[in-house]
């Protein structure tokens, strides 16, 4: 591991439990019964824990990082869609009209695209008015396919989630105070199904979905070839090894991005399966990073599901969205926002029994 790296895993300590123990009795004292506000007091003690004192403040600067790249194993005709997909797509998020935009100007969050392996021509610069900021941390124009060897080198995933540390800590230092995940790259449900069945041992076809949605006869293709890429692993591979066998470049940025958010006591919310596939990887290199972790949604991909139950980790919504940009994650902002209002806010049972008397 190289310095930047292993200083961030050092430095990620488990989330405060004295904070997290003061949450819930702060919540018990609340005036509502006790767990009635259900997912949201859990919330509420995580943010507490992970802000190392309750009540917690508000999160007031959230950003999203969408990580893009592409990917060697669209030879393999595993998703409808060209590679140029990804290079268009970032440029609609630099204009701002993508889904990502507007969900994250619903929410008060900037954009911040990140190519760490785009084919096309990528250009850094700021975004048009409401559309996101570009910022080149490319590692190399793509991934090898997967289905005929390791997608990176070791040292390449190593540098793409130094990339992605080097982007939260960017974010963080400009002000953000709660991270999320985002995601642009044509083919990357293939290697999020390769990550999910080799990080959870799961068999290929549980794992494995229609993306942006395939037919019967590509899906079956897909998973023979996740399957047999999962296959070329040995059971004692670190985090590293397996995201450089069969990972993509943006799943390195985010597990990286989920390092430094980590390492720096801030929470980040994950969006889809790409995060969810990337965020097993965090946790097989720093498990106490999964502690900052909060599973914005469940996306209809059904390596999600399998990817969630590892963590550990429930959604707080379920909407069937397919998307990825980090657009389930940026709509489950408002409710992060309220878990934490609710500690600061409300007033107690105890007073309120007292003014009534
Ligand atoms: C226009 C368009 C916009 C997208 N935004 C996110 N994705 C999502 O779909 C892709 C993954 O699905 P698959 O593995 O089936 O190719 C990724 O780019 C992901 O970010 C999009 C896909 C398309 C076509
Ligand atoms: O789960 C996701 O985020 C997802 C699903 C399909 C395609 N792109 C992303």
């Amino acid at each position: 591991m190289s310095e930047v790296l292993s200083s961030t895993v050092a430095s990620i300590q488990p989330i405060d439990a004295e904070a997290v123990a003061a949450a819930e009795a702060a919540q018990a004292g609340l005036a509502k019964p006790a767990g009635a506000l259900g997912v949201l007091e859990s919330l509420s003690a995580q943010l507490a824990g992970i802000a190392r004192t309750c009540p917690p403040a508000v999160p007031a600067k959230p950003a999203v990082g969408v990580f893009a790249g592409d990917h060697g194993v669209l030879a393999q005709g595993v998703t409808p869609w060209p590679s140029d997909i990804t290079f268009v797509m970032c440029n609609v998020f630099q204009q701002g009209g993508a889904a990502i935009n507007v969900l994250a100007r619903a929410a008060g969050a900037s954009v911040t695209v990140v190519d760490m392996g785009v084919a096309g021509p990528f250009a850094e610069g700021p975004g048009a008015e409401g559309g996101a900021e570009l910022v080149s941390k490319k590692v190399r124009p793509g991934t090898a396919d997967l289905a005929k060897g390791p997608a990176l080198t070791r040292d390449e995933a190593i540098q793409a989630l130094e990339a992605g540390i080097e982007v939260a800590n960017t974010l963080i230092d400009g002000g953000a105070d709660l991270l999320i995940t985002g995601d642009m790259g044509i083919g990357n449900t293939t290697p999020s199904a390769a990550l999910i069945a080799a990080l959870t041992g799961t068999a290929a076809d549980v794992v494995t979905g229609r993306g942006t949605g395939i037919d019967d006869e590509m899906l079956a293709h897909k998973t023979s070839i996740v399957a047999d890429a999962v296959a070329r692993i040995s059971a004692d591979a670190d985090g590293v090894e397996v995201l450089a066998e069969v990972g993509g470049l943006e799943h390195a940025g985010i597990a990286g991005f989920v390092l430094g958010a980590a390492a720096r006591g801030i929470p980040v919310i994950l969006d889809g399966v790409i995060a969810g596939s990337a965020a097993l990887v965090a946790q097989k290199i720093a498990p106490a990073s999964v502690g900052y972790c909060i599973a914005g949604h469940r996306s209809f991909e059904p390596g999600h599901r399998i990817a969630l139950e590892q963590l550990g980790l429930r959604p707080l919504l379920e909407l069937d969205l397919r998307l990825g940009e980090g657009t389930g994650a940026a709509l489950s902002v408002p409710i992060v926002q309220a878990a934490a209002r609710i500690l600061t806010e409300m007033a107690t049972l105890a007073s309120v029994m007292a003014g009534g008397q």
